[in-house]
């Protein structure tokens, strides 16, 4: 099998030019997507159920009578695990209970502080209702059900509201069981941008909700960046990335494996093999020419590499650490002796995974901390998804006669400098002069 993936060397002239070119991944970059979209986002707000039935028929060719057809209630998910074989029930228990643990690490309380007659703090409330976008075109994601919905529950949403394209209307068993042990309360086999403009607006049977999380195809992210603001979103979520430093001293096979892990999610994916010896880029070009013909989704994954593959070549690890806070990826693996030693220069990354034994995809399943994470960069300014995600904070105040009197002087005083005089009299009603 032929192999095409490019070779970049860090100390070439034209290095940056050819990395933002391999790096740039944008949603709403793509005129004919953003116009679908549009034009699905407003059919849904229009035309409600029947839109929803209609583009799910043609997108992902179900034959449905009605919207009931797609809604699935609590009994349907339970009766799906269990079909499902105790082993794979167990690993999904395993993985949910590896996650959970790890989120209620970050579970964020209310706080309060009292100075000289004034309390201030902040209460810390969960959202309501929240949608779980769960990716199904090419791949099912039971373990993205998982990432979604359980800092949800952590966080005390009550009400979580998932949905997940079920291409030919094959029933995912893993995915249903996965939402019944995740405790997701309503399932709608509806995706895309279809399915984000549901949630964001409501229709007859879909819930509207207060925000949307989860990753998702072009159509997926391109309507969350439209619905935003109508609803909260977590974030825009790109292909899948994988940037692997490694000193050279790795089995060059597991580094093939861990650039093509990412690589078969999707043809935009992108794989990155950083490495200051390049005996050691030529070996793993080798497993991965040896290795290719094995996988199933061999086809994918060769598009994915010649799209967004590349072997880089730096000096040293220091300007491998370097180029990899250039590109922000979501996954970074430390494939090196210390990887301790290099993590305080690590600036942007999504998830460090550290020595030679972490493969990424442990963190894929069951590590315990989240998959869905800033990807194209955006980990410079975005975080993984978490409980914090599902919560937000209301700021607390509340002032005694006397602190109201004194600190209502300083507003008053403000107040009249920004000419609002309705501020400066509501504050002074409250000062008392002393005898
Ligand atoms: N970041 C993460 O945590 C994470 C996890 C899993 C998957 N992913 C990524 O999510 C993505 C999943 O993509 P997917 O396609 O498999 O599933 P998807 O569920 O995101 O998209 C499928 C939907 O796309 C819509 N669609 C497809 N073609 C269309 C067209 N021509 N016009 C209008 N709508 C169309 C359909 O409505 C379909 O239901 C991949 O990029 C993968 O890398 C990310
Ligand atoms: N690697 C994906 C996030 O980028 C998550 C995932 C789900 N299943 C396998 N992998
Ligand atoms: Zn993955």
């Amino acid at each position: 099998m032929s192999l095409d993936i490019q070779w970049l060397d860090a100390t070439a002239e034209d290095f940056s030019t050819h990395l933002n070119t391999l790096t740039a991944w944008e949603a709403v970059s793509d005129q004919q997507v953003l116009s679908t979209v549009q034009s699905i986002i407003s059919g849904v707000r229009q035309q409600g159920d029947q839109a929803l039935v209609d583009y799910t028929c043609r997108f992902d060719q179900r034959n449905l009578a009605s919207i009931t057809d797609v809604c699935l209630g609590i009994e349907t998910l339970h009766e799906a695990r269990q079909r499902l074989n105790i082993n794979d029930e167990q690993a999904l228990v395993a993985a949910a209970d590896r996650v959970r643990q790890y989120h209620e690490k970050q579970v964020q309380s209310s706080w309060q502080y009292e100075e000289e007659g004034v309390l201030l703090g902040q209460q810390v409330t969960p959202m309501a209702r929240v949608g779980i976008y769960v990716p199904g075109g090419k791949a099912a994601y039971p373990s993205s059900v998982l990432m979604n919905a359980i800092p949800a529950k952590v966080a005390g949403v009550k009400e979580v509201i998932m949905v997940v394209p079920m291409p030919k209307g094959v029933v995912n068993d893993w995915v249903l069981a996965a939402a019944a042990i995740a405790g997701v309360d309503k399932v709608f086999t509806i995706g895309g941008a279809q399915a984000i403009a549901a949630l964001a607006y409501g229709t007859e049977s879909v819930p509207k909700v207060d925000k949307i999380v989860g990753p998702g195809n072009i159509y997926v992210a391109t309507a969350k960046q439209l619905v935003f603001g109508q609803v909260g979103i977590d974030m825009i979520a790109g292909p899948s990335e994988i940037l692997v430093i490694c000193d050279g001293k790795t089995d060059p096979d597991w580094i093939a494996m861990d650039l093509f892990s990412q690589a078969e999610h999707d043809e935009d994916a992108q794989s990155i093999l950083i490495s200051p010896d390049r005996d050691f880029l030529h070996k793993v070009e080798a497993s991965i020419k040896r290795l290719l013909p094995t996988m199933e989704r061999k086809d994918l994954i060769a598009t994915s590499l010649a799209n967004r593959g590349a072997f880089i070549w730096t000096p040293d690890i220091d300007t491998a650490v370097a180029v990899s806070n250039q590109i922000a990826p979501e996954h970074l693996e430390l494939s090196v002796e210390n990887p301790q030693a290099l993590l305080p220069k690590i600036q942007h990354a999504g998830a460090i995974f550290m020595g030679r034994y972490t493969a990424e995809a442990l963190g894929d399943y069951c590590a315990g901390p989240n998959h869905v994470l800033p990807t194209s960069g955006t980990a410079r300014f975005s975080s993984p998804l978490g409980v914090y995600d599902f919560q937000k904070r209301s700021s607390l105040v509340c002032f005694s006669a006397e602190s109201a009197s004194e600190i209502g002087q300083i507003a008053s005083t403000l107040a009249r400098g920004e000419g609002l005089t309705a501020h400066a009299r509501s504050a002074e009603y409250r000062i008392t002069t002393k005898e």
